[in-house]
């Protein structure tokens, strides 16, 4: 459902200050809310963007900070590949951050890539229902979501003209992408837009002109499901790169960072 929302925007010289951006983003919002709640639940994207962040994470001395044992991991979508698998955003995960951090496996809610789609997508709708509690048309309330946006505008698998954009109802959907010949399964837009902080990770040049069309152009999620993300908090985060910002309005500057404040309307 569109809504208006502000869009406040850091901008870093290289992608490894986005990554460290990111890494503090997640210490932060994990730590904070196992201080009011006991327990933080985060959904991740997969692609190669998060890569660093997970790197990072790993090591000193965000390896200490973060709670492991208080943390719930979830993806906001999958390739419909096994776990194993090259395109396995699970994976790519595993390999960068959980297999050198102490996250107890029975805490990492991942999608089962290798499953049939509508089954894993129903199994993943499950999970969360009965990890948030959630009765009748409540949607989860993720402490933190992490998106990517591919240079066609899509973010988590919600792909440009594809079904799973309308979808309102369900929490998890399998979706038909036939411009890359596959299925994905994706967290619907009403769940990322109840999460409590909405971050999207932006980099490169190839991104920058697709970037300041979901910014700053007509309102057309269809073909821009990037503009789907319009979260119920009215506000979404963006740390980017200076290639993938190059297009975007700077206003002021926060530390190292560039800074700019967008309105999205519709
Ligand atoms: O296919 C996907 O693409 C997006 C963007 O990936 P990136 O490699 O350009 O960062 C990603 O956010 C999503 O999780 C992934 O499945």
């Amino acid at each position: 459902m569109a809504r208006n929302c502000i869009a406040d925007f850091l901008v870093y010289d290289t992608p490894d200050r986005v990554a460290q951006a990111a890494a503090e983003v997640f210490t932060k919002y994990v730590v904070d809310a196992v201080q009011a709640r006991g327990v933080a639940r985060v959904a991740i994207s997969g692609g190669t963007t998060p890569k660093r962040m997970f790197a990072l994470l790993a090591a000193e001395p965000f390896a200490q900070q973060v709670p492991w044992d208080k943390l719930e991991l979830y993806w906001v979508d999958e390739r419909c590949v096994g776990p194993d698998n090259a395109d396995s955003n699970y994976r790519m995960t595993r390999e960068q951050l959980l297999s050198k951090v102490p996250l107890p496996a029975d805490k990492v809610f991942r999608m089962e890539g290798e499953l049939d789609p509508e089954e894993a997508a129903a199994k993943y709708e499950t999970y969360l229902r009965n990890n948030f509690r959630l009765e009748g048309a409540q949607a989860p309330a993720f402490d933190l979501i992490f998106l990517g946006m591919g240079d066609d505008g899509h973010t988590a698998s919600l792909f440009p003209h594809t079904q799973a954009i309308n979808e309102l109802g369900r929490l998890v959907v399998a979706n038909h992408v036939p411009q890359k010949d596959t299925w994905r399964i994706t967290l619907t837009a009403p769940v990322i837009n109840h999460g409590k902080r909405v971050v999207f990770l932006i980099e490169g040049g190839a991104k920058a002109e697709r970037l300041h069309e979901v910014l700053l152009g007509n309102y057309d999620p269809e073909a821009l499901p990037s503009q789907l993300i319009r979260p119920e908090s009215g506000h979404v985060y963006l740390l980017l790169d200076a290639e993938a910002a190059r297009r975007l309005p700077k206003v002021g500057m926060h530390g190292d960072a560039e800074t700019g404040t967008l309105e999205l309307c519709r």
